[in-house]
């Protein structure tokens, strides 16, 4: 039986509540009314919708970073502030990954410093020259050389910046990642190794992710189930080959519809 690591009950998120003395305008504020959502333990979820249906204030609120309105977040059974191995902890088992993390990649440090610091704050790694194996571990294992070590973000390619943001993350050993859009504008080739070593280091870790994107082409490549996501409601969910097969909801069978071209190498729109 598959245990449940994230989950979602009634989560409605109003980012108009959160200013207003008066609490919800009405429902028209709602950008989520109302997901349940769950994520087991080693799973890869994707979560899909148009433009503005909510996809990236779900991923948010997964982690914490928008608070729920009404309903509820779990993290392995309990809510995300009351966790029993406290704030410090939840903050290295859940980790994100950025289209091209130039934002969230200090400016002023080499990436050997960017890499290894969050493993000594979270005693990932006891001593530098702990860190410094790691690191160089996970580099080969996300393929970048060594040489990116000495080097500050900017000097890195879009495409590397986000290698090192996927070594930053998964070097924490966490148990739980959002991937918000990563791969969207990149080239096919492009995309189709980066799905591959997701998915992985996924099975590596036995980290669970959350895969956000508008492209279903994507998430039928990589993921194991889908939520499609609608106006802030979850309109259909199941294992990928199941809504693909059979889409049930007519927005479902629109996004489907709308895929221009297949992804090589997946093969799915061969048959
Ligand atoms: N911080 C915020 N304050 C107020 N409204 C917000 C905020 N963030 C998002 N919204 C609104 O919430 C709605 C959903 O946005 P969200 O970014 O979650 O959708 P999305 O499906 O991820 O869209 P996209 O694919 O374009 O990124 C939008 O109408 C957006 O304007």
């Amino acid at each position: 039986m598959p245990e449940t690591l994230v989950e979602t009950r009634g989560l409605v998120v109003d980012y108009a509540a959160r200013r207003s003395l008066w609490g919800p305008a009405n429902d028209a504020t709602r950008v989520l009314r109302g997901v349940d959502l769950h994520i087991d333990t080693g799973e890869i979820v994707g979560i899909v919708g148009e433009s503005g249906s909510g996809k990236s204030t779900l991923g948010r609120a997964l982690l914490g970073l928008v608070p729920a309105t009404e309903g509820e977040v779990l993290y392995a059974g309990h809510p995300l502030d009351a966790q029993p191995e406290g704030a410090l902890s939840l903050r290295r088992q859940m980790q994100m990954i950025f289209q091209d993390p130039m934002s969230s990649l200090n400016p002023r440090h080499t990436i050997r410093t960017i890499l290894t610091r969050p493993m000594l704050l979270h005693r990932v790694a006891t001593s530098q020259a702990a860190a410094d194996a790691t690191v160089a571990a996970v580099l080969d294992r996300v393929g970048l050389p060594l040489a990116v070590l000495a080097r500050y973000p900017h000097e890195l390619s879009g495409g590397q910046r986000q290698r090192v943001g996927i070594a930053r993350a998964v070097m924490l050993r966490p148990r739980f990642v959002l991937a918000d859009e990563i791969v969207s504008g990149q080239d096919v080739s492009t995309q189709a190794r980066v799905l591959v070593l997701l998915r992985e280091l996924c099975a590596e870790i036995g980290m669970s992710l959350a895969f956000i994107s508008h492209d279903l082409s994507v998430i039928r490549a990589l993921c194991n189930r889908v939520y499609v996501l609608n106006g802030g409601v979850v309109v259909e969910e199941g294992p990928c080959e199941t809504v693909f097969a059979a889409p049930q909801h007519a927005y479902t069978r629109a996004l489907i519809d709308a895929i221009p071209l297949p992804v090589v190498g997946t093969g799915w729109l061969a048959a």
